[in-house]
């Protein structure tokens, strides 16, 4: 329990000497505001360049809890857009600079994330609220009926938008018939920006009445006529909706909630119902008799694919392609609201869209909507169908659905192995028996290829004449031949040599695989004896010019024996180290929830009585092979709730070959496979995380090579290290984090999330999921909180500096 007077020292703290504390009244709710702080989890780095003087103002500009960096707002201040390239540097450094002089800061990497996020979250509201450093002025901050000056949040009206404080609140509003509206205002509809914030709870409202109360206020808001959509709001087919149309729509299949003013189409046919200019994304009752005719270009396609007269989308196309239905151009198509479809003028079902296990995971993929299985096994009467179709479709909407991209070998199949272990039951039987196969099959790919590059090394040492000290070495470890012939220490005996000319022979001819994994067990002792042997050691000492040797290698080669036995089963880590595993057809999928509410939500939903469902996430990772020749097959992936892209830090001074065979730095390749992910219009406006993975290889990586190798990195100038400057390695990863940033901003004019990861650790994976699921619940509740906190928020991005204007 805290002190009863805790909040006023640290207050106290915060203000300069001598500063007064302001009346209690006033700070009645500072404390308490929808949460905009750094999760309570982890402890916010303090910053302890902002100056005391900030908070001098207090009475109009209180103090903020979470201290914001002048820099990190500088750069997003859509009036600063003079700032010099210094500036951004400075930026950039500055925030580098301030969170590593926080002790805690090095203990949790993740809490700097959080922290900038949640500045930024703050930094909007207060930019919003005037309520810190960035004060808006005082426009707004009156309470309507008093006239009172009003440090944090008051209660709006969801019609006019006034504001009033605790004392008047009840007043002005009365007893809410309606909900959160002044009584003058009661029978008028709302503001439509707070109709995604209809009947959810106000941690306001609960400050000012009763637990019961606050229910019925949100109860009456949420259904109560005068806040429900007017029929003319609803567009149909071009045709705006009359009182019986919109009573028939909800009498059929929406629930009112559902129903959001806008245009829309309705394919009365198949039940199929759409955005106007969009694909469908829910399946009503057919036979509606609701809105205008449908139009050929309500989805806006351009396939010259028509479906019941609408002109379908590419997607859709795309699925019906894989559905194997033949879809020449210019073909018309009838389709049935049981899924059975016809050409044109034929009068021949030619099958059922929806039938096969394969066309409704496709649909479910690329959100495109299917009945529910029993709406075309059983053929029902369409009344009762109706019912049941809604609460399944409604169902699939709340899978929200995570594409996980990167470049090949970022680590994005480690990721998606550590969710299945941490969310999601463990592997069955008949999987880990496949892991065991391939996981000896890839022990032989390793070896040859150390065995390969040991000719390389030994035929360059040769030429090169090897060092005086390594022949010395080399005759300590009783390793020259006593024959004369030349050696070095990349030098095997003929036995090794006969055995790695037999493997590489196989691997040059494409027949390993008719040896291996079906011979380990034979050849395990020989490969045991390999992996031992000095030039072996000394090839693998230098895996980083090895370009096709991960650093797992020696994880499985250490262990070749138990590997290959019979008994052996793969622990955790091996699976999680295993290459190979998580693809059978270029692309895995798994579904997850995870098993608690996150403080956010729990804090949002304070007062609503029925407890918010587990959301349900999908996440979907195409193998990162062949990615990155050309990005159309981006297409397919529309409609996912975030991008979630991973880059692996280590890469910086990596060379990759791309499709054309070209050889390019690693990291640049990384970038440019983020910049087209970022400019693709399938993720427009939708959230994008960036994990910067292998962080523990960065760190012993960066004080060998510097940074600077890689052409992008040229200005990294990290400050000059002494005890209390962060190390080279955190310095590097936050400037690469602002790199990316930046170029994400200056693409979207968004904010890029970033977070550090390393993903053999199950616990990092485990937190960047779950700031990836605040990320979507904080975007999800942004417009309603700012729709209800304040005047010019809506539009408002937060981000909209970009760092081209500067
Ligand atoms: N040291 C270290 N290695 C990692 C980390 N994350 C992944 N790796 C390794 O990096 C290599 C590549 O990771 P993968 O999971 O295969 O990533 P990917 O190549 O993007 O995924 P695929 O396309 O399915 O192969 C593997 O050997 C991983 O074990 C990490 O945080 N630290
Ligand atoms: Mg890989």
């Amino acid at each position: 329990m805290a002190e009863p007077n805790s909040w006023e020292e640290l207050l106290r703290k915060m203000l300069p000497d001598g500063a007064p504390l302001p009346d209690e009244d006033q700070l009645d709710y500072s404390i308490s505001i929808d949460y905009i702080g750094p999760s309570p989890f982890f402890n916010p780095p303090i910053n302890p360049i902002i100056p005391k003087t900030k908070f001098t103002t207090f009475h109009k500009q209180p103090p903020s809890l979470t201290p914001i960096n002048p820099a990190l707002f500088k750069s997003r201040s859509n009036s600063d857009t003079t700032n010099s390239d210094d500036d951004k540097r400075f930026s950039a450094s500055c925030s580098i600079d301030t969170a590593h002089n926080n002790s805690n800061y090095d203990r949790d990497e993740v809490a700097y994330d959080r922290y900038v996020r949640y500045s930024d979250e703050w930094g909007r509201e207060v930019k919003r609220g005037g309520l810190c450093a960035l004060s808006v002025g005082n426009k707004g901050r009156e309470c309507s009926r008093c006239g009172k000056w009003l440090l944090i949040r008051r209660l709006r009206c969801i019609v006019c938008r006034a504001e009033y404080c605790k004392k008047c609140v009840l007043k002005a509003m009365g007893s809410m018939p309606e909900g959160r509206k002044c009584v003058g205002c009661i029978g008028k509809p709302i503001d439509e920006r707070n109709r995604g914030r209809l009947g959810k709870g106000s941690r306001f409202l609960s400050r000012v009445c009763g637990r019961l109360e606050v229910k019925r206020i949100m109860e009456v808001e949420r259904e109560c006529k005068a806040n429900q959509v007017r029929p003319e709001q609803v567009i149909v087919n071009g045709k705006e909706l009359r009182e019986d149309e919109l009573d028939e729509l909800f009498a059929s299949s929406m629930s009112t909630k559902d129903l959001k003013p806008g245009r829309y189409w309705y394919d009365k046919d198949s039940g199929l119902c759409g955005k106007e200019g969009e694909k469908p994304d829910r399946i009503l009752s057919s036979k509606l008799d609701v809105g205008g005719k449908l139009q050929v270009d309500a989805s806006a396609g351009n396939t010259r694919v028509y479906m019941n007269g609408r002109e379908i989308t590419k997607l859709e196309l795309r699925v019906l392609k894989l559905a194997k239905v033949q879809c020449l151009r210019n073909t018309h198509f009838w389709l049935y609201e049981d899924g059975s479809y016809e050409e044109e003028g034929q009068n021949n079902i030619k099958g059922f869209i929806w039938e096969k296990a394969s066309i409704r995971f496709l649909c479910s993929l690329f959100s495109l909507p299917v009945p529910p299985q029993s709406a075309f096994c059983t053929k029902e009467e369409p009344a009762s169908l109706s019912f049941r179709l809604l609460p399944e479709c409604s169902e699939q909407h709340r899978v929200q659905k995570l594409l996980l991209l990167g470049l090949e070998d970022s680590g994005t199949s480690t990721i998606f192995k550590q969710v299945k272990f941490v969310y999601t039951n463990k592997f069955t039987t008949e999987e880990l028996q496949n892991m065991k196969l391939i996981i000896q099959s890839n022990v032989y790919r390793y070896l040859s290829v150390l065995l390969e590059s040991r000719e390389h090394l030994e035929e360059e040492a040769l030429m090169n004449n090897e060092s005086p000290a390594l022949a010395a070495e080399r005759s300590i470890l009783g390793e020259m031949e006593c024959d004369g012939s030349r050696q070095c220490i990349y030098s095997v005996n003929p036995k090794i040599k006969n055995f790695s000319d037999w493997l590489l022979d196989l691997v040059a001819t494409g027949d390993i695989d008719t040896y291996f994994p079906a011979a380990a067990r034979e050849y395990a002792p020989i490969i045991d004896e390999i992996w031992k042997h000095p030039a072996i050691q000394y090839t693998y000492k230098r895996i980083v010019e090895l370009q096709y040797l991960p650093h797992v290698a020696k994880h499985f080669l250490g262990r070749v024996l138990e590997i290959s036995s019979n008994e052996y089963e793969p622990s955790e880590k091996d699976i999680l180290f295993a290459e190979g595993i998580t693809h059978s057809n270029g692309l895995a999928c798994i579904e997850f929830s995870f098993d608690d509410h996150s403080v956010v939500s729990e804090i949002y939903n304070e007062n609503s009585q029925r407890p918010k469902p587990l959301s349900k996430y999908q996440l979907i990772q195409p193998s990162s092979k062949g990615l990155h020749s050309g990005c159309k097959w981006l297409e397919m992936f529309e409609g996912m709730r975030a991008v979630i892209f991973c880059v692996s830090l280590s890469d910086y001074d990596q060379l990759w070959t791309n499709s054309r065979g070209l050889q390019l730095n690693k990291m640049l390749a990384s970038r440019d496979f983020f910049e087209s992910v970022a400019r693709h219009s399938c993720f427009d406006g939708k959230p994008f995380v960036l994990l910067l993975n292998k962080y523990d290889l960065f760190e012993d990586k960066i004080n060998q090579v510097p940074l600077t190798v890689c052409e992008w990195f040229r200005d990294f100038k990290p400050l000059k290290s002494h005890s209390k400057s962060p190390s080279i390695a955190h310095q590097a990863y936050y400037y690469i984090a602002v790199k990316f940033k930046e170029m994400y901003t200056c693409i979207t004019g968004r904010k890029l999330y970033v977070f550090q990861l390393q993903a053999h650790e199950q616990k990092s994976v485990d937190e960047a999921f779950r700031y990836v699921r605040e990320i979507i619940e904080w975007e999800d509740k942004d417009v309603d909180i700012y729709a209800i906190s304040d005047e010019n928020s809506i539009s408002g991005t937060g981000t909209s500096s970009s760092p081209c204007n500067h």
